[in-house]
C-alpha cells in the first residue's frame, strides 16, 4: 500500500500541503482532485522524491520510499519531462535502461508501450514533431516502460482527444488490474468519476473529502429529480405553493432526463419538503413522469466541498466539508 501521512510543506509564507494524507491500495484507481493550486503537484512531487517535504512521511508497504523503491515508480509530471530533440524510441529505451532494464528488454518495453499508445509509427521522430496528444502518449509510455510498481500521474488526461483518453484510460484500468496502485490528478471530473475507486478532494493543502464514488455521492444533500407534463410556469407555482424553490435539472437532455415537449424537469432540494407534499404539489400542477430520488454526481460534490472549505483559516466545520469527518481510507 502506497501511504502518504501528514504532509506538510511551506514555500516561503505560502503553506501549500497542511497534513495532506492519503493511502492507495494495490490495485486501486485513486482520483485527486481540487482547485488550481490546492497542492495537487506539490504531493506528487513529493511522493516521487523530487521535493522534500516539511514534516510528514510517504511509505511503501509499511516502509519510507526510499531511492531503490523510487526507481520503480512511475510518474507522469504535470511538466512533461521529454527531450524534444531525441527520437522517441531512443528516449524510451534511455528512460527504461536508467530505471534498470537491460538493452534488449528496454527495446522489447519501448516496443510493447509504443504500440500499446498508438505511437509505434512515430518510434523514429524527434519528440518535437509529434503533436501534443502524441507527446503525452510518449509520455506516458515513459511513465511505464520500466513495469512500475506504483503509478504516480499529474494530469495524464489534459488535452488528449477523446481516443486517447480511452486508450489511457484502458492502461490505467489495466494496470490496476495487474496489482498496481495509481494515483492521477485530474481536472476532468465526469472521467474521475468514471475510472477511480476511490476519489481525493484537496482544498487548500489537505485532503477535505474522500472516498468511493458511491460514498461521496451517498454523502451529498439528497435530492429528488421531478418530471411533470405541464409548462413551467405551472410546475413552479405549484412547487412554490408548497413552499419549494426548484432548480433547472441539470441532467436535462441526457440520456438520464430526456427532453420532451410539454414536459418541464426540475431538481428538489429533498430536506426541504417530504416526499407526499411533494408529489401532491406536482400532481397539482399535471400528471408526474418520474419522481426520483438523484444522488449529486463528482462535480457538484466537488463545488461544495470546495466552496465549503474556502474560509482563509479553515474552521473544524469548513474542514470536514459537507461529508461530515474524513473516513479512514484502509479498506
Ligand atoms: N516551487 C514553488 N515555489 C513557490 N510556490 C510554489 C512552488 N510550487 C508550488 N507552489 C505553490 O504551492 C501551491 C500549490 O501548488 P500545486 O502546483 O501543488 O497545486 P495543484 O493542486 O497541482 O494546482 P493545479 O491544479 O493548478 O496544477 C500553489 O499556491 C503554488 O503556487
Amino acid at each position: 500500500m502506497l501511504e502518504v501521512q501528514d504532509l506538510n510543506k511551506s514555500f516561503g509564507t505560502l503553506q501549500a500541503l497542511k497534513g495532506l494524507s492519503l493511502r492507495v491500495q494495490p490495485g486501486e484507481i485513486f482520483g485527486f482532485v481540487g482547485s488550481n493550486g490546492a497542492g495537487k503537484t506539490t504531493a506528487m512531487r513529493i511522493m516521487l522524491g523530487v521535493l522534500s517535504t516539511d514534516s510528514g512521511r510517504v511509505s511503501w508497504n509499511g516502509k519510507e520510499v526510499d531511492d531503490d523503491v523510487r526507481r520503480k515508480i512511475g510518474y507522469m509530471p504535470e511538466e512533461r519531462g521529454l527531450y524534444p530533440k531525441m527520437q522517441v524510441g531512443r528516449q524510451l529505451e534511455y528512460f527504461a535502461r536508467l530505471h534498470g532494464l537491460g538493452k534488449a528488454e528496454a527495446t522489447r518495453a519501448t516496443e510493447q508501450w509504443t504500440d500499446r499508445l498508438g505511437v509505434a509509427g512515430r518510434r523514429n521522430d524527434n519528440v518535437q514533431k509529434l503533436s501534443l496528444g502524441n507527446q503525452q502518449r510518449v509520455q506516458l509510455a515513459a511513465a511505464l516502460v520500466h513495469d512500475p510498481i506504483i503509478l504516480v500521474l499529474d494530469e495524464p488526461f489534459s488535452g488528449l482527444d477523446p481516443v486517447a483518453v480511452d486508450v489511457m484510460s484502458q492502461v490505467l484500468k489495466d494496470k490496476a488490474k495487474s496489482g498496481v496502485p495509481v494515483i492521477f490528478s485530474s481536472h476532468q471530473l465526469d472521467l474521475v468519476e468514471r475510472l477511480c475507486d476511490r476519489v481525493g478532494i484537496v482544498s487548500r493543502g489537505s485532503i477535505v473529502a474522500e472516498g468511493t464514488i458511491h460514498e461521496l455521492r451517498n454523502a451529498g444533500k439528497p435530492q429528488i429529480a421531478l418530471a411533470v407534463s405541464a409548462g413551467p410556469d405551472r410546475v413552479h407555482a405549484a412547487l412554490a405553493s408548497a413552499g419549494v424553490k426548484p432548480q433547472p435539472d441539470p441532467l436535462e437532455g441526457t440520456s438520464d432526463a430526456p427532453s420532451a415537449d410539454g414536459l418541464t424537469r426540475v431538481i428538489v432540494d429533498a430536506e426541504e419538503i417530504d416526499d407526499q407534499a411533494l408529489l401532491r404539489a406536482a400532481l397539482s400542477a399535471g400528471p408526474v413522469h418520474e419522481f426520483a430520488p438523484r444522488r449529486p454526481h463528482l462535480a457538484d460534490l466537488f463545488k461544495d466541498v470546495v466552496v465549503a472549505a474556502q474560509p482563509e483559516e479553515p474552521t473544524q466545520k469548513g474542514r470536514r466539508g459537507i461529508f461530515g469527518r474524513r473516513k479512514d481510507t484502509a479498506r
